[in-house]
């Protein structure tokens, strides 16, 4: 199998996950893997398509400006200057991207702190740290419309070969060495919302607020 069709492959195989998930509502979310580094190429998700279906469009090759390799009638995807900024910036080989109700529900109510912390989560042990009370965070970006300002925005905080962004009422941008990573990062930081948003619901019934 050639090294171009590996990729493929392996991003096809992520998406049918997180479709299996159902990740992708509404056309919603992207793709990308990396298939060379110099010169710097990657294969994104063609915009505007249902995730959820397994086509032979579903990618194209894109170049270190996000521009198609070769002249083709898809688009890529309208987010991917996010995903240029990722292998711009790390040694990252895989970024995807969801929008979930879980994290625009976590985004909105935790975007004017600018983040969202977890501390004592077992699952924290899915990003690679192992220490006692290890603590995350995730910093939550506004929205723009203008998706150059997004990428700018979205691109200061890429620190590291692994790592996340919410982006407000939006979606969450994670990326890691390779596509495992990758999605390995995405379910911890679901389940990590989940579990944030019913515990403060079954908190809520437990002890519910007196208004005066
Ligand atoms: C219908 S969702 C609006 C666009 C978006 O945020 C997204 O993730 C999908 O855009 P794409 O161009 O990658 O299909
Ligand atoms: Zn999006």
């Amino acid at each position: 199998m050639s090294h171009f069709l590996k990729k493929w492959t392996e991003l096809s195989e992520v998406k049918e996950e997180l479709a299996s998930r159902d990740w992708f509502f509404g056309t919603s979310g992207n793709l990308s893997i990396k298939v060379s580094n110099t010169p710097l190429q990657f294969l994104v998700s063609s915009s505007g398509k249902d995730k959820r279906k397994i086509t032979s469009e579903d990618f194209l090759l894109v170049d270190e400006l996000g521009n198609a390799v070769e002249s083709t009638g898809l688009k890529p995807s309208a987010e991917t200057l996010l995903h240029l900024e990722v292998y711009r910036k790390t040694n990252a080989g895989c970024s995807l991207h969801v929008h979930t109700v879980d994290n625009n529900v976590i985004s909105e109510l935790y975007g004017d702190y600018g983040e969202i912390r977890f501390r004592g989560q077992e699952i924290i042990k899915a990003f690679g740290i192992w220490e006692e009370d290890a603590e995350v965070s995730i910093p939550i970006i506004r929205n723009h419309a203008d998706i150059p300002a997004l990428a700018d925005e979205f691109s200061q905080y890429i620190d590291g070969d692994a790592g996340a962004v919410l982006i407000r009422n939006h979606g969450i941008t994670v990326w890691g060495r390779n596509a495992f990573e990758a999605k390995k990062h995405l379910e911890a930081w679901e389940f990590l919302f989940s579990y944030q948003l019913k515990l403060l619901s079954v908190k809520n019934l437990v002890q519910p607020k007196i208004s005066i």
